[in-house]
């Protein structure tokens, strides 16, 4: 089986630009993927996706690091590539590369599971993680895939299982996700990162991120 990691690394996570500047972003994109690759060395074949001669130099570290993983240049949308990756090899695993949290463990046992369609949600309704056995299954990312990706199974009559769990389900998008890698990222590059910058405040009843002075 091959794992697909798409990787963006030209202005990567926008949503995130109120509170970190452009250069803390391509950091933190990047620390993200070491981690994800990191926890996929298990997996014999790993192909980063990118869309862009930026994307691929950031990546050249790969080779040197992870011996199971190539980096492919693909300039088509997420959607397209993800079908375009189905068509071609009938089972593939889909792992986004802002998932930091994601161990081998996890991973074993999300390739484990069964079903023509396997879905990791993301907290806010995206599909973190994704397995298709079947090559009638299409991918439709964004504005809430998990539910259309629920939809599109049931409407092919595929077997869709949900994976349950917490790590696979924190996708650094928003504010919110900072402060669960900050509580729950100890020992991964993005934390190190990151703590390096903010902090978690206690001192109210929620616990809220703040900027290192
Ligand atoms: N190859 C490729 N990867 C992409 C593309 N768009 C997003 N990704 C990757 O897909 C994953 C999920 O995407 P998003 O959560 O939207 O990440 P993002 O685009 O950096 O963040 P936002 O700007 O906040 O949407 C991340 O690992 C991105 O790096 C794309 O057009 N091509
Ligand atoms: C890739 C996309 O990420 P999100 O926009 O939900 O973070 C999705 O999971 O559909």
């Amino acid at each position: 089986m091959i794992a697909v990691v798409p990787f963006k690394y030209r202005n990567p996570k926008t949503r995130l630009a109120k509170i970190l500047s452009l250069d803390e972003r391509k950091k933190l994109a990047m620390t993200m993927l070491r981690d994800v690759l990191s926890a996929l060395s298990g997996v014999d074949r790993v192909t980063v996706v990118v869309p862009d001669d930026e994307s691929v130099k950031a990546c050249s570290f790969i080779n040197a690091k992870f011996e199971n993983a190539e980096v492919v240049m693909d300039d088509r949308n997420l959607d397209d590539l993800v079908n375009y990756f189905i068509d071609s090899h009938g089972e593939v695993a889909v792992v986004m590369a802002d998932l930091p949290l994601l161990n081998e463990k996890i991973l074993s046992k999300f390739f484990e599971t069964d079903g023509d369609v396997v879905i990791a949600p993301g907290r806010k309704g995206g599909t973190n993680m994704l397995l298709v056995r079947n090559r009638m299954f299409r991918v439709s990312y964004h504005y809430g895939s998990f539910m259309k990706h629920l939809a599109i199974a049931k409407s092919r009559k595929l077997k869709v299982v949900v994976f349950d769990s917490f790590y696979s389900s924190i996708d650094i998008d928003d504010e919110s996700d900072i402060l669960e890698l900050l509580i729950h990222g100890e020992g991964k590059e993005s934390y190190k990162f990151l703590s390096s910058i903010m902090s978690v405040d206690c001192s109210s009843k929620d616990p809220y991120i703040k900027r290192r002075t």
